[in-house]
């Protein structure tokens, strides 16, 4: 019965979406221009209930996520400042305030932790997997009007931010995810041609009796 209940709930919240999934692929932009906006607190676990249906080796579900939003997210701008913006205490006020944009347009971070397997296959599978998990993340918010960038700032490496964060020993950040509303959306960089990166199977021996 239970069940039949989850069922039921999963394909109304699949009904509900807005863009096909072509259509979310193509059209999502990182966004790192955010307006303020604050984005609701409870959107967040939302997402991620739907995002951890990503496909990972031996169901490990590698990936743990410490979030940030409302208060918290106020919070997190302390330590952001501490480790990403040089010299912060040499700074006026308002050249802080400006050093300080790219962290206090957005409205929540989602740091993404994966295990470090000490056997290199599954490490790279583990990696693997949590990329999807967070290319799901932002697929979702996208369907929802919200703006996420992937950023791998070189302190998140920093042992003394991973300590304030709460990150142990075995274990990597491989993302600070923003969120955050935007007005608008950046000119999509372009991909490299499809005929570019595709070799046939087989062609090069093609090619070679041809000449
Ligand atoms: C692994 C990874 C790391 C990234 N790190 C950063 C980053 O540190 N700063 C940043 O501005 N964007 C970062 N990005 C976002 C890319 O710049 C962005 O995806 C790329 O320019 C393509 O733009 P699009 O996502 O709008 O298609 C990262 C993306 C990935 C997948």
């Amino acid at each position: 019965m239970r069940n039949r209940y989850l069922v039921q709930r999963r394909r109304l919240s699949v009904n509900e979406q807005a863009l096909s999934v072509r259509e979310a692929i193509v059209t999502r932009r990182s966004i790192k221009n955010f307006n303020g906006q604050p984005i609701e607190p409870e959107i967040i676990p939302e997402i991620i209930e739907d995002a951890v249906w990503a496909p990972n080796h031996g169901n490990r579900n590698p990936w743990r996520l410490i979030v940030a939003t409302d208060e918290q997210y106020e919070e997190l701008l302390d330590v952001l400042k501490e480790f990403g913006v040089a010299n912060w205490k040499q700074l006026s006020d308002e050249d802080l305030e400006k050093q300080m944009k790219k962290f206090s347009t957005a409205s929540a971070a989602v740091f993404v932790i994966v295990p470090e397997d000490v056997r290199q296959k599954e490490r790279m599978e583990d990696f693997a997997a949590a990329s999807i998990l967070i290319q799901n993340i932002q697929l979702l918010a996208w369907d929802k009007g919200i703006g996420t960038c992937w950023k791998t700032p070189p302190f998140i490496d920093n042992p003394k931010f991973r300590e304030r964060l709460g990150v142990e020993a075995g274990e990597r950040i491989i993302s600070m995810l923003q969120f955050g509303y935007f007005d608008t959306s950046p000119k999509a960089p372009p991909r490299k041609p499809v005929e570019e990166i595709i070799t046939y199977f087989g062609s090069s021996e093609d090619e070679e009796e041809e000449a």
